[in-house]
């Protein structure tokens, strides 16, 4: 019965499946190519603490070697034995260094004037008192917040909503992922046992009798198979309704609206029944028509699920019904689960100062426990413990690398900028894009890193100076002034302002003070944003030609339909392969809005599928105008309102109440403007018309 309930309980599918990947030890899960595409494996890490209190959690190094004592012949690892997971043990430090080099020679760029021998700083005598120590817990404070936090708005304090699932975070839908990580993990455990003479014979003994076990279970789902049903499934879904396998479990009932007052009115329920109740719902709704009780509407569980994914996540009804339609029902919940839980801590090799494998090596020396993140980049480094802060060692202060999130590489390596381009960063503070296109860049040509944001650039000159970017000229204007302030750029990065709804994991103040308005003047801002950026891309170009537009937000009111009205409103552009190797493929339709078909060629990354922030990155090649494409560059800055709230209402948007905020915000740029401003009561549409 267990076998097959499990295979009943229909675990959410991914959008585009794939093997699910082997298991990796907790805490050690990389965002590696090989299952960004499916469903993780297990939950993701948490930021580790202890790399010592866990006896199962292999260390890779322990401490870092003292000066003069080698540990001639001692293996990293405790048993000895490769672990089976890209690690192998070695014997010494000549080893370590060798195999340090191996692993991380994967395309390092081998310019020997690009990057700082590690031996000029004095690394001997840097204070190694934390190692001796327990490990700590990371300590950001340096970077993060201006690196990573700061990607999205920053949230008032005080408005906080008391979620559930704070006192006792629990997976509420258990998936197809989970069901292959706890196998895997099994064999894994049979893998870290070893094999011995003593031990050979039982264990042999006990996998025969575990795949005799299996091909009885096998037959007998056959034999039942022959005269199953949907009906028997479903008797079968109700009668393990009690996940502790209790049989007398009460049938699942819906609350009416009147049993919800009620409910409210005693404080709300308590965590076991909305918990039970949202994995009820998922399957009510993943097969209505056969599990829905008598006279009940669809939306009457779609209600009942959102609000207590509300409550239990702490979010507030809009942001969840936004949240909740990007998913398929089963889906959502590990969205929303995945929000709960931090991604791995990442860094980013400045390949201006050292290379990867270089940064690696030291990094090991001080008790850092780190690997390559994955294929896909080949500066990205993965740090899964530390004994000592990693924004504070010698090498972050000395500008090795930059504490950066996975997905934040991504749309710099769509950008894929070439040595002496002329690149402009419309929104760079604090500046992680900055650097690394600055890097790739190698100190040649020039990044014009702008952010309309003045005290933001402080963190941004300062991150330019310590990575050692000598091709980077800051400033501060509105996007929006671009190209009137300069233009003819062989590639634009326009990382937009945007609602942080990928990044909740980070800040989670976006659970609550996210409105339908902010959504709506966002995306407004977008549009205007990314059509100067399209206007400030030279299409004469000889080497590029190309705008990224990509947002750490998830909604598609900020990215499709972003993009889709660029489409429109400039026939010279069209969307080309980010050249991202994974993804998913973003919407073509979106609750009722088509969108462009090349729609497909730009990608959405998820915490929940790639264990890395949400994210979404789009390519755009600008070509010449032809002249019946030309249109004064300004002409949607000076745009009536009502043509741009037009546009907004084919894509979905409430021209009507947004139009007091659009009206106001063209009022403050008037005024900014030196422009004179009619008075508030005569400021109808026509107005803005007319002045237009
Ligand atoms: C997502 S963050 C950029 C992060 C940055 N690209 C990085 O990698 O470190 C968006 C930035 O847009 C800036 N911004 C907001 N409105 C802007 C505007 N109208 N023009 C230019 N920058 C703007 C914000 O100050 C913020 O720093």
């Amino acid at each position: 019965m267990g076998r097959r309930a499990k295979n009943k309980q229909s675990a959410p599918e991914p959008l585009d499946p794939k093997p699910t990947p082997s298991s990796k030890k907790l805490g050690k899960r990389k965002a590696d190519s090989d299952d960004l595409d499916g469903k993780q494996s297990q939950r993701p890490s948490k930021k580790v603490k202890d790399g010592q209190g866990n006896p199962k959690a292999k260390t890779k190094v322990t401490s870092k070697p003292t000066k003069g004592s080698k540990k001639k012949g001692k293996s990293i690892l405790s048993d000895g034995q490769d672990s089976g997971d890209g690690w192998e043990d070695i014997d010494d430090d000549v080893h370590l260094k060798a195999h340090v080099k191996s692993l991380f020679d994967d395309g390092d760029e081998e310019d020997p004037d690009a990057h700082l021998d590690l031996d000029e700083f004095d690394l001997d005598n840097v204070d190694d008192e934390p190692l001796r120590g327990q490990l700590q817990e990371f300590d950001f404070d340096t970077d993060e917040e201006e690196e990573e936090e700061d990607d999205s708005p920053k949230a008032p304090v005080g408005k906080r909503k008391k979620s559930k699932q704070a006192e006792r975070p629990l997976k509420i839908i258990p998936t197809a992922s989970d069901a292959s990580s706890s196998d895997s993990d099994a064999s894994d455990d049979d893998d870290e046992e070893r094999v011995t003479m003593v031990n050979m014979e039982a264990r042999s003994k006990a996998l025969d009798a575990h795949a005799a076990a299996e091909a009885e279970l096998d037959a007998e789902e056959l034999r039942g198979g022959a005269q199953e049903n949907e009906e028997d499934e479903d008797v079968d879904m109700d009668r393990e309704a009690d996940e502790e396998g209790n049989m007398d479990a009460e049938p699942f009932h819906l609350p009416t609206t009147a049993e919800r007052e009620e409910e409210k009115a005693r404080g709300g329920p308590d965590l076991q029944v909305v918990q039970r109740r949202m994995r009820e719902c998922v399957r009510v709704l993943e097969k209505f028509s056969k599990r829905a009780e008598k006279g009940r509407s669809r939306s009457e569980y779609t209600g009942q699920l959102m609000a207590d994914i509300a409550s239990y996540y702490g979010y507030n009804d809009f942001l969840v019904e936004k949240l909740f339609q990007l998913f398929p029902v089963a889906e959502a919940i590990e969205f929303f689960e995945a929000n709960e839980v931090s991604r791995p801590v990442t860094i980013r090799t400045n390949t201006l100062r050292t290379r990867r494998r270089d940064l690696a090596q030291a990094l090991v020396n001080r008790g850092v426990n780190l690997e390559p993140i994955g294929k896909w980049t080949n500066v990205g480094l993965q740090v899964f413990e530390s004994s000592v802060p990693i924004g504070a060692t010698p090498e972050y202060l000395a500008g090795h690398y930059m504490l950066q999130a996975a997905s934040s590489l991504l749309p710099v390596i769509a950008l894929s900028p070439q040595p002496n381009e002329r690149v402009l960063d419309m929104a760079s503070a604090p500046g992680g894009k900055t650097t690394h296109i600055a890097a790739l860049l190698q100190n040649t040509g020039v990044v014009f890193a702008n952010d309309a944001n003045k005290v933001r650039t402080k963190s941004l000159t300062a991150n330019v100076h310590r990575l050692g970017c000598k091709n980077v000229v800051v400033c501060s204007y509105d996007g929006r002034e671009f190209p009137k302030v300069m233009g003819g750029f062989d590639r634009v990065l326009l990382d937009a302002p945007c609602s942080g709804t990928g990044v909740i994991s980070k800040d989670s103040s976006v659970k609550l003070n996210k409105s339908d308005r902010d959504f709506t003047l966002l995306s407004h801002l977008q549009k205007q944003l990314i059509l100067c950026a399209i206007d400030s891309v030279s299409p004469e170009s000889k080497t590029g030609g190309y705008l990224v537009y990509s947002t750490c937000s998830v909604t598609v009111d900020e990215n499709e339909a972003v993009v889709d009205y660029a489409l429109r409103k400039r026939p010279n552009v069209k969307l080309v392969d980010t050249g991202l190797s994974f993804g998913r493929e973003g919407f073509t339709k979106y609750r009722g809005k088509t969108f462009n078909p090349s729609l497909n060629l730009t990608r959405r990354f998820y915490p929940h599928v790639h264990n890395m922030d949400g994210f979404f990155v789009s390519k755009f090649k600008v070509e010449k105008r032809t002249k019946a494409q030309s249109a004064p560059v300004d002409a949607e800055m000076q745009e009536p309102v009502d043509e741009a709230v037009d546009q907004e209402e084919s894509a979905g948007f409430d021209s009507e109440e947004d139009r007091p905020y659009l009206e106001d915000a063209k009022r403050r740029r008037m005024k900014a403007k030196g422009l004179r401003v009619p008075p508030r009561n005569k400021a109808g549409p026509g107005l803005i018309r007319a002045k237009a």
